[in-house]
This record gives structure tokens, sequence and C-alpha cells, in this order.
């Protein structure tokens, strides 16, 4: 294929998945005629509500047709810029991507998503913007609104907000997107309240925006430490430390954060205990990595007999619970995690789920997944019972290296009866070639390629997929941990006496659903 050919035919594949995203709106009518694609340039607040003709093209956005469509015209297009942009260009906005990143911090910090809520289509000078944002902050020093306004733009260009006119800016569907829901009083009197009870988003971009963005960056400095960079960087941090451990500078997280302890036992310490709270937020947004219902329907939930005990390991504040809780009345589940979180987990639930804690359908137990499962466990509702139905781990083994989630999934079958199973929710990273991987056992449901037979797309969708490797760049950053290929956790579940015995993936994500049994 020539070069033209091949960029022709992303450029059919774009056209082609737009048809599709066109003919699934075109056969669901809306009140007034064909349903449109939402706007960009339309915020959509999760806590407004909308007319019934918004509200059913935003659910469109996530058929798993239109769903796939896009997927295919995102990795087309950021194909097609790799191969027609100047390389310089390309490459400058790769190395200072992280500008972007930053700057989507300090919207969510400076509370600017909110303050242009109130101000609508029209939007706000940025001198008011900056104004509202100092009102709100109690602040000493008052923001420059030069400054701010260069942020805007930046943000702007990149299509996260808009300006209107000059230095007047407005929300769009993607600022939106970590709208809070809070009201500016709410946000001025208890800002630290800003992330309860909402879903999520906006916590995970303050913890990403915040932890994983500076830790990434040591990513040279602590996998090649012998370099000056790296040098100059560890003889500071050795003075403070006034002489150096060996084992202390394990993750670029360390680095970043001058510690020398692992990200969860840091997050304990008392002086990051908003950060913690915002953690077991940040999971609860995490979770838009899929739709919510997936997890409700990948698995077989449904078969199990009624009471049937689901134990959520590393369940956090027990977000996948609840949704499962929800979904299925005769189950009943109990949270695993560190006693620091299970200590708060109930009290960050609203009045809405209170009652699955009340009434003990969803219970919180501190135990650490590294020591065993004890031989009889007290659920609420269904007695004593020696080994659950299910085991279900979501996004654990990612946080931890390989040896560790043995050890992990180890103790869960020293505990399993031959009936019990094992559910693993995490990503699985496709390979960015088809993937000829010899395997004695074929696993059902694995994929050689997630890109149409013969088009030019990576088999892993490339920039649709991206999201799944960069969170495997920030464990390998925060944890000393990744995300892996389905062949990866196959082996891992075998060493701790599970057969994987079959996947599915979320559709348009790289989440997966793995099933295992005892050996
Ligand atoms: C990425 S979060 C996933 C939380 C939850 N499963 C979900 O899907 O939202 C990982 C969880 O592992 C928990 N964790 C870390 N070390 C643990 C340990 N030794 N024992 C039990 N849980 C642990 C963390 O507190 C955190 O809640």
């Amino acid at each position: 294929m020539s070069t033209f050919e091949t960029l022709r035919a992303l450029h059919g594949l774009i056209g082609d998945a737009l048809g599709e995203i066109e003919n699934v709106y075109r056969t669901q009518p809306g009140p007034t005629g064909p349903l449109d694609f939402p706007s960009l340039d339309k915020p959509y607040y999760k806590t407004v509500v909308h007319s019934s003709e918004l509200e059913a093209a935003e659910k469109l956005t996530s058929d798993p047709a239109v769903v796939g469509a896009a997927n295919r015209i995102v990795a087309a297009c950021a194909q097609l810029s790799a191969s027609v942009h100047k390389p310089f260009f390309q490459l400058t906005d790769a190395m200072m991507s992280d500008h972007l990143a930053s700057c989507i911090e300090f919207l969510e910090e400076s509370h600017t998503v909110e303050i242009l809520r109130t101000a609508g289509d029209a939007g706000m000078h940025v001198r008011d913007i900056a104004r509202a944002i100092d009102e709100l902050r109690h602040a000493d020093e008052p923001l420059e609104p030069a400054k701010l306004s260069h942020i805007l733009r930046l943000l702007a260009t990149y299509h996260w907000l808009r300006e209107v006119k000059p230095d007047v800016f407005a929300n769009n569907r993607l600022s939106a997107l970590i709208d809070s829901g809070k009201t500016l009083e709410q946000l001025r009197d208890a800002p630290e309240k800003k992330h309860d009870g909402t879903d999520g988003i906006a916590a995970l971009v303050a913890m990403t925006g915040d932890e994983f963005l500076k830790a990434v960056a040591h990513l040279t400095d602590q996998l090649l430490p012998t370099r000056e960079r790296a040098r100059t960087l560890r003889a500071i941090l050795d003075k403070d430390r006034k002489g150096a451990l060996p084992e202390k500078y394990k993750t670029p997280f360390n680095l970043a954060f001058r510690t020398e302890l692992g990200y969860f036992d840091w997050l304990e310490l008392p002086e990051n205990k908003s950060r913690l709270a915002e953690f077991g937020r940040a999971m609860t947004g995490a979770r838009a990595w899929e739709i919510s219902e997936n997890i409700i329907t990948a698995f077989p939930w449904k078969d199990l007999p009624e009471n049937s005990v689901v134990i959520d390991v590393g369940g956090g504040i027990g977000s996948s619970s609840m949704v499962l809780a929800k979904a299925y009345p005769h189950l009943r589940f109990v949270v695993e995690d560190r006693e620091h979180v299970v200590e708060i987990a109930p009290s960050l639930w609203d009045a809405s789920h209170a009652e699955l804690i009340k009434s003990g359908r969803v219970s919180f137990k501190a135990h650490s997944f590294f020591t065993p499962q004890p031989s009889a466990i007290e659920v609420p509702g269904a007695g004593t019972i020696s080994a659950p139905s299910v085991y279900l781990v979501r996004g654990c083994t990612h946080n931890w290296p390989d040896e560790d989630v043995v050890q992990m999934l180890r103790h869960l079958r020293d505990a399993a009866q031959p009936t019990t199973q094992l559910y693993i929710v995490d990503m699985i990273l496709p390979l960015a070639c088809v993937d000829t991987t010899e395997v004695a056992e074929p696993i059902p449901g694995a994929v050689r390629s997630l890109a149409p037979e013969g088009s030019p797309l990576l088999a892993n969708l490339g920039k649709a997929s991206a999201n799944g490797y960069l969170l495997d760049l920030s464990m390998i950053a925060m944890l000393n941990a990744k995300e892996r290929t389905l062949w990866e956790i196959s082996d891992l579940a075998r060493a701790a006496g599970w057969r994987v015995t079959g996947t599915t993936r979320a559709s348009g994500s790289l989440w997966g659903y793995t099933s295992a049994i005892p050996i």
C-alpha cells in the first residue's frame, strides 16, 4: 500500500464509522425528529435535569455500536495526524503534554468549572473568573487574570473549554465532565466536601493531576539512576535523609514525594487524610473506565443461589459491591480492605446507599489480602460461612508486582471451596501488533486484534486504547506494578492455583472480566 492509499483508507474508516453512528441516532427518533449527537460546545452537567431528547442522545453514546465506531474514529484520526503532522510538532506536543494535565488539575482545584456553570453559554470574563476563584478559596494573594487567561486558552485549544470571545470562557461538554455539582456556597463553606457524594470524576482529576503526574515525571530518574540528572536529584534527597537507604527509591513516586513509604502506607499518614478520602472517591470515578452496567452483566451473578456471599477483595469503599448489591438483591457482599479504608467507607455513602449497609447486604471488614483468609466468616444475614461463592478482585492486581499478586491469589485459593469462583476485573492490555502468542491452552474470549480485519489501524486501536497504557505506566510509577496482558494474568493465576476459564472485554474499553476456578 502506498502512503496515500493508507491515508485514504484511514479517511474512509472515519467516514464509515461516522455513518454507523449516524445510523444509530437516526433509528432512535426524538420528539422533534432524529436525535443529534451531543455537541462538544454544550456542557452536559450530570446533576442538572435535561430534556428527554438530550438525555436520550447522551445515553446513546454508550451504545456498543456507537462506542465501537467512535473508537475507530479516534484511532484513525490519531494515526492520520501522526502521519501528516510535522514530526517536530508531534514531538513538542508529546513532550509538553503534561502541561495539559497540569491545566486540567488547575481547572478542578480552582473550582473554575463550577464558577463557569453559573455563567451559562455566554461565559465569563477572565477577570471575573479570577475574582470568583479568590473568593471561593479565601485567597490572600489574588490570582493574576493574565496567567489565568493563558491557562484557560491552552484548555480551549485542546477543546476542554470554549473561548467565546476574547478572554471570555465558557464550559463545554469536556469541562462539564469534571463538574462536582456543588454550589459556589458549598465550595466556599466546605471545600473539603467537594468530592463527597459525587461520581468521583473530579476526585480522579485531583489524584492523577497531583500524585500520578508528579510521580511519572521521575520515571527515567528511577529507571536509569546513574544518569547525571538523576544523581543530582538523589544527592539532594540523600542529604535531606542524612544517609541513603538501598530500598528507598523503589518507585518514581518515592523520588517525587521524597518518601520511603509505599503509596498506600503513605496515604495513611495523618497529613494525607484528605488524599486518602479523595483516593476512595477517585476509585468511584475510575468506574467511568467501564460502563457501570458492565460489571452487572459481565459475570453470571444472577445464577448464584439466594444469599450467596461475594467477598469484594480490596474492595475500597465498596464502589463495585454497591452497584452489584442494587442489581442483585439475592446476593450479600463483604467488602474487605485496609483498616483505615473500611473505617471511613460507610460514612462516604449517601442516603440512597445507606440502607444496603444498614441491612447488612453490604458489610465491611478490615482484612489484608496478603494474609490468609479466615476459615470462618460471619456474614450478616447469611450466618457463618467457610468460603464465599465468589472472590471479586477488581482493580487490585494492577497495584502489585507479580510475586505479590501470586501471594494475594494464593491466599484466596487456599480458602476456596471447589465451587468458589475467582472474578478478576482489571485492564487487559492487548499488544500493539496482532497477538500471535502461542499458548498450550487457548482462553475463550481471547482476541488477536481489536482492529477490523485488513485495516491499517494498529491492532490495539492505538489512541483509542491509550488510556490503558497510560494507566499501566501510572502503576509502574506509583506502585512498581503494572497492567497486564491476558497471558500475564493467566500465568499469575495458574501460579496461585487457579485456572482461567474465560474472559470478556468491556465494550469499547480495555477493561477485562476474567473468570477462574480452582485447579
Ligand atoms: C485500585 S483500588 C480498587 C478498589 C476497588 N476494588 C474498586 O474497584 O473500586 C485498590 C484497593 O486495594 C486496597 N488495598 C491495598 N493494600 C491492601 C491490602 N494489603 N489488603 C487489602 N486491601 C488493600 C486499597 O486500599 C484500595 O482500596
